[in-house]
């Protein structure tokens, strides 16, 4: 029998769990909020299913209130999640219970009444909303908004995004469907984070712990949190700008591409979607950064907001401007250099310590303008176009340099850094990535096995060798089980090259000293904290130098066989020559050589040279 979930008496937010019979019974206490939010089940009469999501089913309902002085009936929405597994339960309605109230207070998100167990599910209890912004896109011509709703819109739900994320809290299944419209037409915001609130949690449907999201607007970092991820504030980055397309376009992104053809365009192949043609420069520049592989690249909701807010300024005084094109490519992804969005997440201060910004795939320090300098003077505007005065060591006059040019120094450590947590754990990899260091010495850290940043003092880390993409790497010798599926050549662990690099300090490797047939082409991943770096020169001898010359190219051993085939040949042919060369003289031949030899005597030795291939042995 399912399980059942009861409420007692007197705290009703407090449930028991248990599975069928009384000897099995288990005991999960949520402890109530201030505000409660626990809704007696008898008094909700669903009415009919409004939609069925990844996560659960939508239904129409009326909750009965009654007081001695009111009997009130009132339409009501109530999203019943699909079946969790027990520990998930208790984990699940505890972060219920504490996003509850912010959500609340939050105007732009959906009106939670509460939260109910229906049918032994756990089923929230909302506020019902005429429609959607879905909805009135599948109303209206061709299946698309006006560019100056979608722009309202827009706004409407950067605001109610940013205000989600000021509670530290990520929505991670932003698309049309999920913006509500209220009765003053303003978009709202319809899910409260569901995939963030079940983020780690047992889930006894595998769909659901196989995309934690809807795939069509999920970003490349969702599909394996813990694997090529973190998530972060920049994930709903990339979903806001797949529902914003598909509101320009009336196309919903991968449409009619499968899970898997989704998954493999834009985990794997790193595509995006496409971006229309003719829209204001500002939405454009800003769309096109939401779709940056490396979420750090993304602009976050702020930058959108301004973007969208400077575009609508821009249509109310010219409607005729802007007119939709054909869709453009969004452009291959950018390893290269930092996009601007990177750029304007950290500004500069005045007494700040300062070097020059290296390449994004490169680890060099050296030749570097400002090896270390202090910021003494700022100059021009608050963007990165602006410029600094930086006072180097042994030099007299401050340097004037462009902010974007140099990064900040705090407590030794930059964001970008790679590092290691001093002390060892087994939840995650030690190893990492630092996205973040506040001048207060609060760091984030992108670690594999964790789905969110890890947030934590400058203290507990430590600076370790970087990695960068060309890099050959192996795993250690120590290494028996590793994280992740390794290659093996001649008995031990084959050396493979670094072609990418996660933000949470995942390496994606190819192995090029294999064939590139069938699952070679497949990337494989590496925890950085089991590998090390292999070069021509740390290979000790010419067996070791050799062997790692196979595992640059495949190509290497065919070739070299084939030289050696090449020359065994060369060599067979000459020391064939050499034992023809005597056989000329047998009997057979002696007249010829005689006649040469006679000619020769006559001092023609051109001929003599001539009349030698007619001699050779057939
Ligand atoms: N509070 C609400 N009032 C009215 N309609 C709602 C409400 N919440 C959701 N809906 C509508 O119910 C339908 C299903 O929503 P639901 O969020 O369950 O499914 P989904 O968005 O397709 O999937 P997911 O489970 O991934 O969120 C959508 O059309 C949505 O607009």
């Amino acid at each position: 029998m399912a399980n059942q979930l009861i409420s007692k008496q007197p705290t009703p937010f407090e449930f028991v769990i248990y599975e069928g019979d009384a000897d099995n019974m288990r005991t999960v206490v949520v402890t109530p909020n201030e505000t409660n939010p626990w809704i007696d089940p008898s008094s909700l009469k669903l009415r009919h299913r409004i939609g069925r999501g990844l996560f659960g089913d939508i239904w129409l309902a009326t909750h009965h209130r009654s007081a001695q002085d009111y009997d009130e009936y009132h339409e009501v929405a109530i999203k019943m999640l699909n079946l969790m597994k027990e520990d998930g339960v208790k984990a699940f309605l505890d972060r219920f219970a504490n996003i509850l109230p912010k959500c609340r207070a939050m105007k732009g998100v959906c009106w939670l009444h509460g939260i109910s167990v229906i049918d032994g599910k756990i089923s929230i209890v909302m506020k019902f909303y005429e429609g959607s912004v879905g909805d009135k896109m599948a109303r209206s011509k061709g299946g698309k908004l006006l560019l100056p709703d979608v722009l309202r819109y827009g706004i409407n739900l950067a605001q109610a995004i940013l205000e989600f994320h000021s509670h530290e809290n990520l929505v991670l299944n932003l698309k049309p469907s999920n913006f509500l419209l209220d009765e003053n037409d303003q978009a709202i915001l319809g899910d409260f984070g569901v995939p963030y609130l079940l983020l780690g949690l047992p889930l006894s449907n595998s769909d659901m712990s196989l995309t934690l999201g809807s795939p069509n607007y999920m970003a490349p970092e969702q599909w394996e949190p813990e694997v090529r991820g973190p998530v972060s504030w920049e994930s709903d980055t990339w979903g806001y700008g797949c529902s914003i397309l598909e509101m320009l376009t009336g196309d919903q992104p991968w449409c009619g591409r499968s899970v898997q053809q989704i998954y493999r365009s834009v985990v794997i192949n790193q595509e995006k979607p496409q971006i229309p043609g003719g829209l204001p420069p500002e939405i454009e520049n800003v769309l096109s950064g939401c779709f940056e592989f490396d979420f750090r690249n993304r602009p976050l909701m702020t930058d959108i907001l301004q973007a969208f807010k400077s575009s609508q300024d821009a249509i109310m005084n010219d409607e005729t401007a802007f007119t939709m094109r054909g869709k453009t490519n969004s452009g291959r992804p950018n390893q290269h250099c930092y996009s601007e969005w990177f750029l304007s997440k950290d500004s500069l201060q005045e007494g700040d310590t300062v070097r020059s910004r290296k390449a994004p795939i490169s680890s060099k320090l050296e030749n570097m303008l400002v090896p270390e300098g202090k910021v003494v003077g700022l100059e021009g505007s608050d963007g990165q176009d602006g410029y600094v005065l930086v006072k180097v060591h042994g030099i007299h006059d401050p340097l004037r340099m462009r902010k974007s040019t140099l990064e900040r120094v705090t407590h030794g450590f930059t964001a970008g850094d790679w590092v290691r947590l001093r002390e060892e754990q087994n939840q995650h990899s030690p190893v990492g990535i630092l996205h973040s260091i506040h001048r207060d010495g609060t760091v984030a850290v992108g670690f594999i096995g964790l789905e969110t940043l890890w947030k934590g003092q400058h203290s507990e880390l430590q600076m370790v060798k970087p990695y960068h993409v060309g890099q050959f790497v192996r795993l250690k010798a120590n290494v028996f089980s590793p994280r992740f599926e390794w290659e093996q050549k001649r008995g031990t662990w084959a050396t493979g090259k670094i072609i990418h690099i996660y933000p949470n300090g995942c390496l994606a490797v190819n192995f090029p000293g294999r064939f590139p047939f069938g699952k070679n082409h497949e990337r494989f991943l590496a925890d950085p904290a089991e590998v090390e770096v292999v070069s021509f020169s740390s290979c000790q001898g010419v067996l070791k130098k050799y062997h790692h010359l196979e595992d640059i190219h495949w190509a290497v051993r065919p070739l070299l066989v084939a030289l050696g085939l090449f020359t065994a040949m060369k060599v067979g042919l000459l020391v064939g020559k050499k034992i023809a060369k005597p056989k000329m003289t047998s009997e057979k031949y002696q007249g010829s050589i005689t006649a040469t030899d006679d000619q020769l005597t006559d001092g023609n030795a051109g001929k003599s040279q001539h009349s030698f291939p007619l001699l050779w042995p057939k």
